[in-house]
């Protein structure tokens, strides 16, 4: 982790509540040097893109810069400011009657390195691992969780009562309302149950950094020792710097040191143990209210009908153990021929692992060691497949080396700020007409109607409706990121918010914005018979041959207006004209 500098701690918290509902503070200039907010903050409000309930408005350009340049301390900075401050209290602290695991997003036992960490605490001092969970309704909707994903966590949390269980490990789990209670939470029920140490494995969003610093000083001040440790990734962010000592900022560069690095430090890619077994009489000790404790229910804005949640466990099975077999399945025949096949959506060519990677079910070490394994013990070469499958859970671990060395992504912001001055359309029709899958254009169509019914998209698509939400209709493409997340299953913000970055092109891809998916063309190439298209919009089952990919202007209008399929919305070399123009201007 990087030594934290003496630096200015930003004045607005992320997960503080706003200093007030007032517009008037918008466009205001800073306290200290730094302008605070963006000319476009109201705007942004409005249109729904910042929660101003949980946020403060839109932050300027000139603020990102500063966390860029060093003047304003990034989140893991403040963490680490936070261990150091407190490395003499926590270094008296000796176990007491028991250890905590607190689970997050890693709802798993094998291969998780908090989780193991607090299981040798336990058994060297024979005292009882105790694991906590808590569901917070504010952190939920804040953070733009869908029902689907809630839904999935809430199953995966039984499943891991039940496994735990087995082990004499109780998991308590309690539903806190007010997110800002937590921290407070945590101390007290480490007190309850005469906990000194609580393990936790760290998540790289800007309120969960924040939160954790508070909470090792909180922790600290009550004689309690809080390690958050890095797990998530296979590689911790901060390990790899180009050759001048930067954090990377484009992918293929950081790819060749993130394979050199495993490499050199294999022990990286070795995979931790499930935690022992608590001593025997684990159950008597403890109160008996831990072992009952059931799961909480889904809050009442995140719940599904009885259809959606049948669905969704027939689609995406709970547990580790379905994870584990649905990545060997994948390894042992279609991650074979994944580069040649990944892009076709019919094809089923993908692992469909992203849901339970994002709810930390399976963890990517697992996952590359295991494809490793598979790939003849090598990270590269050997099978085209595997290695490409390989480079693509990379990119999951380089979206979160970004977000740590540019938390202000994490804000409303994109990675270049200046596309934050491009004149969107804040138009909620139009936004309608693409959420709902009814452009005109059968390939944004489908996806986003499979989006709606399984609350996942393969990865083509993501790229084709995010590249047409920003580009074709111009709509603030952190309405589509804000709409992806509250409808994906495996909605995970580092990922989804590079997702985005990489469809409107303000993102770290270096590819300049003219570069505009053709909805049509890439029908073309990546559903060749129409299939995926006829699967998701039934009024165009019909349509024979490629008037599929465009049936107003390839003579199946007919049949397409006679089902009531919409003519498209807009024209797309006009609407490109009218990116480019924009985009361009911005920049000026
Ligand atoms: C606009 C947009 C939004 C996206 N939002 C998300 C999101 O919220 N959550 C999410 O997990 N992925 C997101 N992705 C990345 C990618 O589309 C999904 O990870 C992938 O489609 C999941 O399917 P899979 O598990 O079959 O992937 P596979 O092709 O089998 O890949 C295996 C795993 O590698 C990781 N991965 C693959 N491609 C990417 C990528 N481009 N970026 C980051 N990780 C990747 C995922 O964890 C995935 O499960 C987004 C991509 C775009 C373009």
């Amino acid at each position: 982790m990087p030594r934290a500098r003496k630096r200015r701690a930003p004045e607005e918290s992320h997960d503080e509540p706003p200093p007030g509902n007032d517009s008037q503070t918008v466009n205001q200039p800073s306290v200290g040097e730094v302008p605070r907010f963006h000319p476009s903050a109201q705007q942004l409000e409005e249109f729904g893109i910042v929660l101003r309930d949980f946020y403060p408005p839109e932050m300027s350009n000139e603020r990102c810069h500063a966390y860029t340049n060093g003047t304003l301390l990034r989140p893991i900075e403040e963490l680490q400011q936070a261990y150091e401050e407190t490395q003499d209290e926590r270094r008296s602290v000796e176990p007491h009657r028991a250890v905590v695991h607190w689970f997050k997003s890693d709802l798993r036992l094998e291969d998780n390195r908090a989780l193991q960490l607090a299981s040798q605490v336990a058994q060297e001092h024979k005292i009882p691992l105790i694991c906590l969970y808590i569901l917070s309704p504010e952190d939920l909707t804040a953070h733009l969780c869908s029902p689907a994903r809630v839904d999935f966590t809430l199953r995966n949390l039984r499943v891991l009562k039940e496994v735990l269980g087995e082990r004499d490990i109780p998991l308590y789990m309690e539903t806190q309302d007010k997110r800002q209670a937590i921290p407070g939470r945590i101390v007290e029920l480490c007190q309850q149950w005469g906990a000194n140490h609580i393990f936790a494995n760290l998540e790289y969003e800007v309120d969960e950094l924040r939160r954790e610093a508070r909470l090792i000083r909180r922790c600290a001040r009550q004689g309690i020792k809080f390690e958050a440790v890095h797990d998530t990734c296979v590689v911790t962010p901060g390990a790899l710097a180009s050759q001048q000592g930067n954090q990377y900022a484009v992918y293929t560069p950081w790819y060749r040191a993130w394979c050199t690095f495993l490499r050199q430090n294999p022990e990286n890619l070795e995979v931790i143990d499930a935690p022992a077994s608590n001593p025997a009489g684990a159950r008597k000790q403890l109160a008996a209210d831990l072992f009952a404790s059931e799961v909480p229910p889904a809050p009442s804005n995140k719940t599904l009908s009885d259809e959606e949640k049948k669905r969704f466990r027939t689609l995406y099975p709970e547990g580790e153990e379905s994870a584990l077999e649905r990545l060997q399945k994948f390894l042992d025949s279609a991650g074979r021929q994944y580069a040649d096949n990944r892009n076709y959506m019919e094809k089923q060519a993908t692992s469909v692992l992203s849901p339970y990677l994002a709810a930390g079910v399976l963890s990517a070490r697992t996952a590359v060691s295991r494809a490793q394994a598979a790939n003849r013990h090598q990270l590269t070469g050997a099978n085209a497949g595997l290695s490409t499958w390989i480079s693509e859970v990379a990119w999951r671990d380089f979206y979160r080396h970004v977000l740590v060395h540019w938390p202000f992504i994490c804000m409303n912001k994109c990675f270049k700020p200046e596309f934050t001055n491009v004149e969107w359309e804040y138009d909620e029709e139009t936004f309608c007409a693409w959420s709902e899958g009814r452009t005109g254009y059968p390939l944004v169509d489908a996806a986003m109607r499979q989006l709606r019914h399984c609350a996942w998209m393969h990865n083509r698509p993501r790229m084709v409706v995010s590249s047409f939400l920003a580009k074709d209709l111009l709509i603030d493409w952190r309405r589509g990121e804000r709409f992806f997340m509250e409808h994906l299953v495996d909605g995970d913000f580092a990922s989804n918010h590079g997702g985005w970055g990489f469809g409107s092109s303000t993102g770290v891809d270096p590819q300049p914005y003219f570069r505009i998916f053709n909805p049509v063309l890439q029908s073309e190439r990546f559903d060749r018979d129409g299939e995926y298209i006829r699967r998701w919009v039934p009024e165009l089952r019909d349509v024979k041959g490629a008037a599929i990919h465009d049936p107003y202007h390839r003579g199946a209008e007919a049949i397409a207006a006679k089902q009531g399929y919409p003519r498209p919305i807009v024209d797309h070399s006009a609407s490109r004209g009218r990116a480019l123009a924009r985009y361009k201007r911005a920049l000026q």
